[in-house]
């Protein structure tokens, strides 16, 4: 790999400043850049004039020995998002700003490693997220690390190391910046500021490093220091729409920044929104997702007649398609999870549902103590429950509580080593299953099955790339963790409905299985949507009677 020494050549010629908006716009015609080998002539006239297009060398380093990825000098190569005009301006605004000497500060706020990129002059540029600074990964800085990456997140749907391609799918997939994802980025990025943990292994230079960059937004407060009241209806719908799509875990009110507006007596609601932190969308099974503006009253407005138009125009294949060609390492269950909960926007919003109302049909609700599965979920373990021709008379039930006991006991054990023979006796009805061979198949039939899953016709060359950076534990082959070696299911019944406990995942089926699984889904939703658009508009309406 070759990398220009920028940062000589600009200071003591030129000295860089932020590029101009008419300067970004004409970075954006050049499409091949690879902007690790930027000649001279590129840094003579700030990034401009004279640039050589259409270098030809390859998104990824081919660089194999981790020696060879650390010297002295900040840099930066883009590694995802190659072909998109805003993402390159934004990582050859970053780069000449590396050159120039800028600063690179850590934020003290999330759970994550983050760092603000500036230029000379102090302004934020970009934010850069090292994914092996994710909460729980070994070299978080915020006292969340230790484990390795590839093993389960925070949310156990997304593994850690892998947000970092989940911001960067965000962004690809908010078409025409329909929700207003700042343009994103997966780079390789070096710099003496990042975290590196004591125990890790050191290398006597600049840390480099994989992380998601995304462009800075300006703003004044995040959603959760203002009242809902003042965000527009546009605003709340669009990131809504999006959160539906990706199945977004983790939507609180402080990853939606708000731009400061003139506010007068006329001005209600004015406010536009804009997302960050898509690293927890996009999970391997049907998880729980958190919408923060669910029960906003925005959400309960009906949907727009162009906003009706976008959801229309959406295409799950296309959005598949996308992701599996520019993002090969995201695995084929968190796109299929894609496709499914825009088929269900789609046909939702055409049979006339809200926001709301969509929402809540795709989000567990807590009863009594007790969690129970979302509306979608539900649908799915039927049309799961019709796929395999299981007839439940068949099947030894159990109630829902115990379930979730036994999931949250099981989850819990996951690291102490909890004995698991004790735990069949303390729940006496999952000795029944016949099925079970082994209590290393009931975990992981609890625990992990979606982490079994292959890549279905996938390359796997960009996840061998992370994984070479820095300890990357692939989930087949994890040893302590036992992931994989499950032979058979397990399965029972809960309200009638055949269950397949720990998650709802796709990544296993063929594709064939999968075809028939959506032909069957798109089969059963209408009567559901139906269902669930009288059950809503009843709660709807007890709820506003309770007002009076
Ligand atoms: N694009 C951006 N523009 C401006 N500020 C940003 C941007 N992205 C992140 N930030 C700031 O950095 C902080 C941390 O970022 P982020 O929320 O993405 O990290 P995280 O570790 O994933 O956080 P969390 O623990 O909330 O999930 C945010 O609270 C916000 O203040």
């Amino acid at each position: 790999m070759r990398f220009v020494q920028m940062a000589v050549v600009v200071d003591q010629h030129h000295g860089i400043k932020p590029l101009t908006r008419s300067q970004r716009c004409r970075l954006q015609s050049y499409t091949h850049l690879d902007y690790s080998i930027f000649p001279h002539s590129f840094i003579n006239t700030c990034g401009v004039a004279n640039i050589h297009k259409s270098f030809s060398t390859p998104c990824l380093s081919q660089t194999t020995a981790l020696e060879d990825d650390f010297d002295s000098n900040p840099r930066i190569e883009i590694v995802g998002g190659c072909r998109v005009p805003r993402v390159h301006a934004l990582v050859v605004e970053v780069a000449i700003a590396m050159a120039s000497g800028a600063d690179l500060l850590p934020v003290p706020s999330g759970l994550g490693g983050a760092y603000f990129l500036c230029s000379r002059n102090g302004d934020n540029i970009a934010v850069a997220k090292p994914i092996d600074e994710e909460p729980l990964a070994f070299n978080n800085p915020k006292g969340f690390g230790g484990r390795m990456l590839g093993q389960p997140g925070v949310k156990r749907s997304v593994r850690i190391g892998e947000s970092g391609i989940r911001e960067l799918a965000a962004y690809l997939l908010d078409h025409g910046g329909f929700a207003s994802v700042p343009p994103t980025a997966l780079v390789k990025i070096s710099h003496v500021a990042f975290r590196v943990n004591n125990n890790a292994a050191k290398i006597s230079a600049t840390p480099y490093k994989i992380a998601s960059l995304q462009r800075f937004v300006d703003h004044d407060f995040d959603a959760g220091e203002l009242g809902f009241s003042g965000f527009s209806i546009a605003s709340v719908h669009h990131i809504g729409i999006f959160d539906v799509r990706v199945l977004n875990l983790d939507r609180h009110a402080g990853n939606m920044l708000v731009k400061k507006y003139k506010q007068n007596k006329y001005a209600v609601g004015a406010a536009e929104l804009v997302p960050i932190d898509h690293g927890l969308c996009l999970p391997e099974w049907l998880d729980d997702p958190y919408f923060e503006w669910l029960h906003w009253p925005q959400a309960s407005i009906p949907f727009s007649e162009s906003e009706i138009e976008y959801i229309s125009n959406l295409n799950p294949s296309k959005d598949a398609e996308l992701l599996r060609t520019q993002i090969p390492s995201l695995r084929e269950a968190a796109i299929r999870v894609l496709v499914l909960c825009t088929i269900f926007l789609k046909r939702a919003t055409a049979a006339g549902l809200c926001l709301a109302d969509i929402g809540e049909m795709m989000t567990r609700q807590f009863c009594a103590g007790e969690e129970r599965l979302s509306t979608l979920e539900n649908l799915c373990l039927q049309v799961k429950a019709t796929m395999s021709g299981t007839d439940d008379k068949n099947r030894e039930t159990i109630g829902e509580g115990e379930i979730f006991q036994l999931q949250n006991d099981i989850k819990e054990s996951f690291d102490e080593n909890f004995d698991l023979p004790q735990l069949l006796q303390i729940y006496p009805g999952m000795s029944r299953f016949s099925s079970v061979g082994s209590i290393t198949e009931l975990t992981d039939a609890y625990i992990y099955p979606p982490f079994k899953e292959s890549n279905h016709g996938n390359d796997d060359s960009d996840s061998k790339n992370m994984k070479g950076n820095s300890g990357y534990v692939d989930g087949s082959t994890s040893g302590s963790h036992k992931v994989g070696g499950l032979t058979e299911r397990v399965s029972f019944s809960v309200n009638n409905f055949n269950c397949e406990t720990g998650a709802i995942s796709f990544g296993d089926m063929s594709k064939d299985e999968w075809d028939l699984f959506l032909d069957n889904f798109e089969k059963l939703l209408p009567d559901i949507l139906l269902k669930g658009t009288n059950y809503l508009s009843l709660k709807k309406r007890l709820r506003t009677s309770c007002k009076y």
